[in-house]
């Protein structure tokens, strides 16, 4: 079999745009339909290095099916992307997780049959069943404590879990689960944590906890991509906003650039925050709202 991760001779990092951006993951041309429907047709993407970046957009805009892309858990009918300027292009999620490349899932994939400490030392993977790991996990545990446990427990305390290391995952509450998970993906030491909706069924009073977490991860010299619907989460922590809509990829920007894009406001966050954005026709007109505005901007910005 081919080595897929060799180092790519595609773009590592743009020179672009701003001539300086260091991207630790780079898109192009990604695109994956199901059936009829084109979920993703991403042109470019690069996410960069030691940054916080959210991809925002509306329900059905391809966000969820693009991290799949992305991480593994889905191939692209074409395209090509590269991690460290490596490509990751037909490269398993296990092995893309290995490679320092995490996500956490919008419904956790904690195995609740399993303890928190289990959940933690089986770390980043999500491959294999539960069975599996029920029999795996007594016969690791046969042995003494070790750097894992030790590292798990560190992470638990640090996400102040540690006092339900022998409760079932289970019995955790939603947010719980969402730290859980998110302690869990940093068992490998990864460089890129993708978060999928971390704050989806997050009760107010772990909110500001879980920010706090994801800015950490930051300070701590790590990347952070994230799909969010809740624009409190983008604006207070995001250096960087990619916008998606119909599959594609509408405008990007700071987060007050974005949130005061008229066009992104009308169409996504203000007018017709309220309309039922599951329907394709109404997301294939915010997208052709979006897309004008982000030419008409380049036409502004060529002037
Ligand atoms: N496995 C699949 N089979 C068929 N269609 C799919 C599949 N996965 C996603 N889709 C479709 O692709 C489009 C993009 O879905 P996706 O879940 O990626 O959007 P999203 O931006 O993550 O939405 P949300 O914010 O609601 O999570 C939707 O129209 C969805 O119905």
């Amino acid at each position: 079999m081919p080595d897929n991760t060799t180092q790519a001779p595609g773009p590592a990092a743009s020179d672009s745009t701003s001539g300086e951006t260091d991207a630790i993951l780079v898109a192009e041309n990604i695109t994956r339909t199901f059936g009829g429907l084109t979920a993703v047709d991403v042109d470019r993407v690069e996410v960069p290095r030691h940054k916080i970046t959210a991809l925002i957009g509306p329900n059905g805009a391809g966000k969820t099916t693009f991290f799949n892309l992305l991480t593994g858990f889905d191939q692209p009918d074409s395209g090509d992307w590269w991690f460290n300027g490596r490509s990751l292009k037909g490269v398993g999620a296990h092995k893309v997780a290995r490679m320092g490349m995490v996500r956490t899932f919008q419904l956790t994939k904690v195995l609740s049959k399993l303890t928190v400490l289990e959940n933690m030392r089986l770390g980043a993977t999500d491959q294999v069943g539960e069975r599996f790991w029920a029999a795996a996990i007594r016969a690791i545990w046969r042995g003494q404590e070790d750097a894992v446990t030790v590292r798990a427990r560190e992470l638990l305390a640090r996400f102040k879990l540690d006092h339900m290391e022998d409760e079932f995952a289970g019995a955790l509450s939603g947010g719980q689960r969402k730290l859980l998970e998110m302690s869990r993906a940093l068992m490998v030491g990864p460089e890129l944590v993708m978060l999928d909706e971390p704050m989806a069924g997050v009760n107010p009073a772990l909110k500001q906890s879980l920010l706090d977490h994801v800015k950490q991860l930051r300070e701590e010299g790590m990347t952070v991509l994230f799909v969010e619907h809740d624009m409190d989460m983008v604006r207070n922590i995001s250096d960087h906003v990619i916008v998606m809509a119909a599959g594609k990829v509408v405008t990007e920007g700071t987060p007050d650039e974005v949130m005061s894009d008229q066009r992104v406001i009308d169409a996504y966050l203000g007018a017709h925050h309220e309309t039922d954005l599951t329907e394709d026709h109404e997301v294939e007109r915010m997208a052709e709202e979006l897309a004008a505005g982000s030419t008409r901007k380049a036409e502004e910005d060529d002037a």
